[in-house]
């Protein structure tokens, strides 16, 4: 079996005591970092911002993926783009013009993605799949984490890989929300390329092996 890009989201991490658990990461098997943006409108949540991100970016040495839920994401993508993201992704649902979103974010030199929730089919994504480097498959709503994975997102990976490949796309599947070690290997058996893990990461007693375990599921 193919060996999972690993992506903790920093959003479970201790936030007193930020710098330790970007240190933690730096030392651990992780291959990304995972940034959840929120703004209380698109989400019902807010998360942190830039000083924050400034923060994570001071010591953080591995490769930045934003995820932003959040209402009109041009607006600060040249922000987040400077403030060190190699991934920006953006949600299908919050972007009437969505193929502009994509465009901005590639012409700023990141790699550019789209989030979709849980209830949106994988067909709307048919139109720019070509356009895309990484799609986003919410396996929870949107906004908090430590919720329940949900298992109709299997089906949606079978239906986004096929998509994909019958595309000849280059689009990696990316799989957000209530990821831990009963569902992993599937989703990546079944086409998922990176895992998005949160609370099951930074609540573990051993964060390095649970990545550890993350990315080798054989
Ligand atoms: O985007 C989100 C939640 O909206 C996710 O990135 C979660 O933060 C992942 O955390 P866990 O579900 O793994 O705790």
């Amino acid at each position: 079996m193919k060996t999972p890009i690993v992506a903790p989201s920093i959003l479970a991490a201790d936030f007193a005591n930020l710098q330790r658990e970007i240190e933690m990461l730096n030392a651990s098997q992780a291959d990304w970092i995972h940034l959840d943006i929120m703004d209380g409108l698109f989400v019902p949540n807010i998360s942190f911002g830039m000083p924050v991100c400034k923060a994570i970016r001071k010591y953080a040495k591995k490769p930045l993926d934003f995820h932003l839920m959040i209402e009109k994401p041009e607006r600060y993508a040249k922000e987040f783009k400077d403030l060190g993201a190699s991934v920006i992704s953006v949600h299908l649902e919050a972007c009437p013009h969505l193929h502009r979103n994509i465009q901005q974010i590639k012409s700023l030199g990141c790699k550019a993605g789209v989030a979709i929730n849980p209830h949106t089919a994988v067909s709307l994504l048919e139109p720019i799949i070509q356009e895309i480097d990484l799609v986003c498959l919410m396996s929870v709503n949107p906004g908090f984490g430590g919720q329940m994975f949900i298992e109709s997102t299997f089906e949606k990976v079978k239906a986004l890989r096929n998509l994909i490949d019958s595309k000849n796309a280059h689009a990696l599947i990316e799989i957000d929300g209530g990821v831990n070690s009963a569902n992993a290997r599937e989703l990546v058996q079944i086409g998922a390329d990176v895992l998005v893990a949160g609370s099951f990461v930074f609540n573990a007693i051993n964060p390095h092996q649970i990545i550890e375990d993350l990315k080798r599921l054989d």
